[in-house]
């Protein structure tokens, strides 16, 4: 059963005449682990700030864990940890010290703090720098302490903006592994906003692409690349030894078969709205001719975060939902 956590209903936020989060829909669903990806600008940053409460729509409405974030900003402070792109710690403290610290602020009793610190600490990997000064922290390691510090209230829901901003690519892969881990392990809830494709790709189960205020698509790579792609969903490449206009005729008789490209004397690129892999690669052997190659394109977040980008209003008018 998927119970929504966070609740967006025409969400709005207008800076004199500019619309900086346009009458924006959408829910997420508890133990999701969402991405919202776009480029600089789109208002990623205003739409978590007002489901933070701490940025008042101009209309619409913002809902996390049933309540309401403009009217009851405190009560969802309670349940949401917020990771924002560069969250500051008192540099002369220890990771330890300052964990300790944020308990204090959120009313957690010292023995329960030290308790949870500790634990946290193991489950981030920062165990062997506890009593390391964490101004003395790598960038990567600052982020895991700021997961840490976030999850020390036991939210619901984690809200990370850019969390891997400025941490190299080793530092990226164990701090993704992270989130999924305690999405899985600990049922938390994750929205994650970013610009980069490739981790958004790995890690969330769903993404939601943010252009100009607006959501213009959201759903799992492949449902996005099927409202993207819709009409060349699947593209085989093949190489064969005899490409002739017979073949190319025997090819696009198949059904599911939009269109047939040659490419050169011996490639062809076929266009489908189903995966028609098995019979494209049945017809040519049927057709005796020699086949060296055949493969499936695959469309990643990368082919549909350009498409979108490259003509968001084009798309978005062309999406099928
Ligand atoms: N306080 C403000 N006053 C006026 N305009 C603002 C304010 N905050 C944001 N904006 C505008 O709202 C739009 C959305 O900004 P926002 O910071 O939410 O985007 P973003 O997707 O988070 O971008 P980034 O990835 O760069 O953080 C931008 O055009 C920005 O200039």
């Amino acid at each position: 059963m998927t119970a929504p956590i966070i609740e967006l209903d025409q969400l709005t936020k207008k800076y004199d005449d500019q619309y900086a989060v346009d009458h924006l829909s959408l829910t997420i669903n508890k133990g999701e682990i969402f991405g919202l990806l776009g480029p600089n600008g789109a208002g990623k940053s205003t739409t978590i700030l007002m489901m933070l409460g701490l940025s008042e729509p101009s209309a619409g409405s913002v809902k996390v864990c049933g309540i309401n974030s403009t009217s009851q900003p405190l009560d969802v402070k309670q349940r949401v940890g917020y990771l924002p792109d560069d969250l500051g710690f008192y540099d002369h403290m220890t990771g330890f010290e300052n964990l300790l610290y944020t308990a204090s602020l959120n009313g957690i009793d010292r023995k329960t703090a030290e308790e949870r610190a500790f634990h946290l600490l193991e489950k981030v990997g920062l165990l062997d720098a506890a009593n390391k000064k964490s101004g003395k922290y790598s960038r990567g390691m600052r982020q895991r302490l700021g997961l840490a510090d976030v999850l020390i209230k036991k939210p619901e829901v984690i809200i990370l903006d850019e969390p891997t901003l400025g941490i190299d690519p080793e530092g990226v892969r164990e701090l993704l592994q992270l989130i999924k881990h305690l999405n899985k392990s600990e049922g938390i809830t994750v929205l994650l906003s970013s610009h980069h494709l490739h981790q958004v790709q790995q890690v969330c189960d769903r993404v939601g692409i943010f252009v100009k205020g607006k959501l213009l698509a959201d759903g799992n790579v492949e449902e996005l690349a099927r409202k993207l792609f819709f009409e060349d969903l699947f593209v085989i490449d093949v190489k064969a030894d005899l490409i002739n206009q017979p073949l190319i005729d025997h090819i696009n008789e198949i059904s599911g078969v939009n269109r047939v490209e040659q490419i050169s004397a011996m490639e062809l690129a076929i266009y489908g709205e189903s995966d028609i892999t098995a019979e494209v690669a049945k017809t040519i052997i049927h057709a005796n001719v020699g086949l060296r190659y055949i493969q499936k394109r695959i469309y990643g977040l990368d082919e549909i975060y350009h498409r979108y980008f490259e003509g968001a209003d084009h798309s978005a008018k062309n999406t099928r939902t």
